[in-house]
């Protein structure tokens, strides 16, 4: 069986990282993740990153960079996760989450990220604090 992808997205913004919190399935509501989800066959993951953020958030974002590494989720599905550029809209709740929060480097860890999401969170959370001015 050929594993699936999830496309998920780092989104950015004024050295910010966007965090969403799952409504559904039962055992994952209220865990924190990085928005996206599932490639429909035949489409390119960058592609399926702008559809599922379009979707669920409501925004048109632009994906910058893959963050080195994929992430084993439920058998069969794997996790890739790019970093993602709004390009407009200010994201919403709109499919799939119940709350949307903005965290600077400082408070990325405020929340209870699903664990697969953690490596590649931690990864931007290096990046946002090396592009801050100051670390204070
Ligand atoms: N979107 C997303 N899903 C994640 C992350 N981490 C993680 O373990 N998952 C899991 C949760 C889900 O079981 C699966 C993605 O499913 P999804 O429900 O977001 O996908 P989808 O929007 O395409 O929805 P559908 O096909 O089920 O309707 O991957 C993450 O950071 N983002």
């Amino acid at each position: 069986m050929s594993e699936r992808v999830v496309v998920a997205g780092a989104v950015c913004h004024r050295g910010r990282l966007l965090a969403a919190r799952r409504s559904a399935p039962e055992e994952l509501a209220g865990r924190w993740e990085l928005p996206g989800g599932k490639l429909e066959p035949g489409e390119e993951p960058e592609d399926a990153l702008v559809r599922e953020l379009r979707e669920e958030l409501g925004v048109v974002a632009r994906p910058v960079e893959r963050i080195p590494g994929r992430w084993t989720l439920k058998p069969g599905y794997v996790l890739e996760v790019w970093t993602v550029r709004l390009l407009s809209g200010d994201p919403l709740p709109l499919e799939d989450h119940d709350e949307l929060r903005w965290l600077g480097p400082d408070e990325a860890y405020t929340v209870d990220w699903l664990d697969q999401d953690r490596p590649a969170v931690a990864e931007v959370v290096r990046r946002l604090r090396e592009a801050a001015p100051t670390n204070l």
